[in-house]
């Protein structure tokens, strides 16, 4: 999959703005992003749902939205709010969705045999989709969104109304279709997640601000990052965060996690302001992780994140 220039304008506000984008095949790929970043309309506009401004996409060969059709069924999305039809139960849920991409009766139910299977949901097949709790909901929405075995997935913050074990299962469920050669490209909101991508793009206000793996997205903050242990930490806090070149600074129990801006980590100044503040605080560097990845990103722009 790939975008090039890629705009989408409503109204005045510029939703999407100039992004290039590369998604290789069978890769878990992850859009992260504050509300508003237009991870929704890029990903609406990749799926051939939304016209683009400006730009150029093109999804497992095929010219978007040109050939939007002939993408419709070799795709599969699912978004935060699962789109299941509340009054059927789920396995009708499942029947309804393999009718609609035209599967032939008897692979219908042996597909849905199957999923229901592997997604755990033999038990509740005649039970309503409507009284499902959010996990099962989750497991039933996967399920619909994957009835024809799609080559690509888009993911639209699929986990963000289930719990945390939810979760974790279901980033299993999408590493199964990953290894079985499914592309999946995901949003969310959440850095646990964000680190189990193969891939990452960050987006704030419709541009693309960073784009990599995990591992080289943090490297790239190498040396910017640092701990503090204080005594008088809110104290220590406020006397750092008043500093030019440091970006943020947040509270971790009793430590503080400092960002500086790029060739800005001058221990020494740092040092000497804590000692002026907390007599006791020491300061060391710490790995940056992808929290520190994503506030460098974002507010080195001049705005707070969101997440
Ligand atoms: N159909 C629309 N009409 C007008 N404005 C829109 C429309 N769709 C999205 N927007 C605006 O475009 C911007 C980007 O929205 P989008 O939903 O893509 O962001 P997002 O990163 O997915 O946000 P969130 O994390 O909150 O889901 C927002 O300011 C939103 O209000």
């Amino acid at each position: 999959m790939r975008a090039q220039g890629l705009s989408r304008r409503f109204g005045e506000l510029l939703a999407v703005d100039n992004v290039d984008l590369q998604v290789p095949r069978g890769q878990v790929y992850g859009f992260l992003g504050p509300n508003g970043s237009g991870k929704s309309t890029t990903i609406r506009m990749l799926c051939g749902l939304l016209e683009p401004s400006a730009g150029e996409i093109e999804v497992l060969g095929l010219a978007i939205p040109a050939q939007a059709e002939a993408l419709r069924r070799r795709i599969g999305y699912m978004t935060q709010r699962f789109s299941l039809y509340e009054d059927l139960s789920v396995r009708e849920n499942l029947e309804f969705l393999a009718a609609i991409q035209d599967l032939p009766r008897v692979q219908a139910r042996q597909r849905v045999d199957a999923l229901l299977q592997q997604y755990r949901l033999q038990d509740r097949q005649v039970q309503l989709a409507g009284t499902l709790s959010g996990g099962q909901k989750q497991r039933l929405a996967l399920a619909g969104a994957v009835i024809h075995a799609p080559e690509l997935l888009f993911l639209d913050e699929p986990t963000s109304a289930v719990d945390p074990e939810s979760r974790r299962d279901f980033w299993e469920a999408l590493f199964e279709l990953a290894d079985a050669g499914t592309t999946v490209l995901v949003s969310t909101h959440y850095m646990d997640e964000a680190e189990r991508c193969h891939r990452l793009a960050i987006l704030d206000r419709g541009a693309l601000v960073a784009d990599g793996t995990p591992a080289e997205l943090c490297a790239q903050l190498q040396g910017r990052t640092l701990k503090v242990t204080a005594s008088q930490p809110r104290q220590a806090s406020r006397a750092l965060a008043a500093l030019p070149g440091v970006l943020s600074v947040a509270q971790i129990g009793t430590e503080l996690r400092v960002l500086c801006s790029e060739g800005a980590a001058d221990t020494s100044v740092l040092a000497q302001a804590l000692a002026a503040a907390d007599p006791q605080a020491s300061i060391e560097p710490v790995a940056p992780n992808l929290e520190d990845v994503f506030v460098a990103a974002t507010r080195g722009r001049g705005r707070e994140p969101a997440a």
